[in-house]
């Protein structure tokens, strides 16, 4: 415990990506996974891959310690791997989940939106644009296994993946919880929740920010199953299996079909968008807003 005190970020950074746990489990994790000699995992420092060819699904585990917020890096290295999995025929579908404990992802990594230069607020929106059309998007069939908190653009992630399965803890909250930072989430996130929820409850936790719990997540239509924590990616497996049953030029076109009206709307004014954020962002009172959150979050920690 005092070693622990005394390393505090590495310690939590340690025990978060599970490195204590896992390493006599790894082998059997393995095994489990269909990962047999001859299967590597590939990926980058903060995206590991985890493919099982013969199923011709990979998993994808964001590995951003200390708790997978959305920095420009992550951004970048998940764009690259999803990008890499979409062109690669042996794949047909990805669940993707975090490697870290009790956190699939913080959202936008704050320190990149308070104190920087309108260039990096632009790289920055572009690369999350980016993100969400490759995911929105993909012909892979996408599950999120929802295995911790998942608030503002980590709810957004998973609204953009095919089916959503989240583990029924109280820490696992999930929703857009952006008014109460005081900022507002764009018209793309809007629309997702949209789409998933309905006009009506999309509005209420738009606009009160509500983060839902397991059980409200549910019944609202946020996420499509809620499983005991150790359940989670084994569910998402089995999800991934039914939607694999479907032929994939049928379900693609289909995919297409439901989801690229709400895609162009960002497509065809992706630089407006840009603009309108760095715009936003740049503003005093909202990088006062931005910052004050931020300290109030390390205090905390
Ligand atoms: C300006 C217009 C923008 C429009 C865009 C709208 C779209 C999306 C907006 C967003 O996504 S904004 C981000 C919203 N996210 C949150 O509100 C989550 C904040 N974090 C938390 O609630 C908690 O950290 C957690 C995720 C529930 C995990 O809790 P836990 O107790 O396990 O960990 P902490 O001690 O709170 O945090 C550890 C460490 O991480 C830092 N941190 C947490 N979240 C972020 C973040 N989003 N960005 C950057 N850094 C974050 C936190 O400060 C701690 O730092 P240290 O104290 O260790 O230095």
């Amino acid at each position: 415990m005092a070693l622990m005190a005394g390393l505090r970020v590495p310690a939590r950074a340690l025990l978060r990506s599970g490195c204590w746990l896992r390493g006599a489990a790894l082998a059997g994790a393995e095994a489990a996974a269909g990962l047999g000699a001859g299967v590597r995992r590939f990926g980058s420092q903060r995206v590991l891959v985890e493919p099982d060819p013969a199923a011709g699904v990979a998993v994808v585990k964001l590995k951003s310690p200390p708790v997978n917020s959305l920095s420009l890096e992550l951004l970048t290295e998940l764009v690259i791997s999803l990008e890499k999995l979409d062109n690669d025929k042996t794949f047909r579908g990805i669940v993707l989940t975090s490697d870290l404990c009790g956190v699939f992802s913080a959202g936008l990594d704050l320190t990149e939106l308070c104190g920087r230069s309108p260039a990096h607020y632009a790289e920055y929106w572009r690369a999350l644009q980016e993100l969400w059309l490759r995911l929105y998007l993909s012909g892979l069939v996408s599950v999120a296994a929802v295995n911790g908190a998942s608030p503002a653009g980590g709810c957004l992630l998973c609204l953009s993946c095919d089916y959503r399965v989240l583990a029924d803890s109280p820490s696992c909250v999930i929703g857009p919880n952006e008014t109460r930072l005081g900022i507002v989430a764009p018209f793309w996130f809007k629309d997702c929740m949209v789409n998933t929820v309905g006009h009506r409850a999309a509005e209420q936790a738009l606009q009160l920010g509500t983060l839902f719990p397991p059980a409200e997540a549910l019944r609202v239509g946020l996420v499509d199953q809620v499983v005991p924590e150790d359940q989670v990616q084994s569910t998402a497996l089995a999800a991934m299996a039914r939607w694999l049953a479907i032929p994939d030029h049928a379900r693609q076109l289909t995919k297409s079909m439901m989801r690229k009206p709400t895609a162009d709307r960002l497509a065809k004014h992706r630089e407006a968008d840009v603009q309108s954020f760095v715009s936003f962002v740049s503003r005093d009172s909202i990088q006062k807003a931005l910052q004050t959150y931020l300290e109030k979050l390390k205090q905390k920690g």
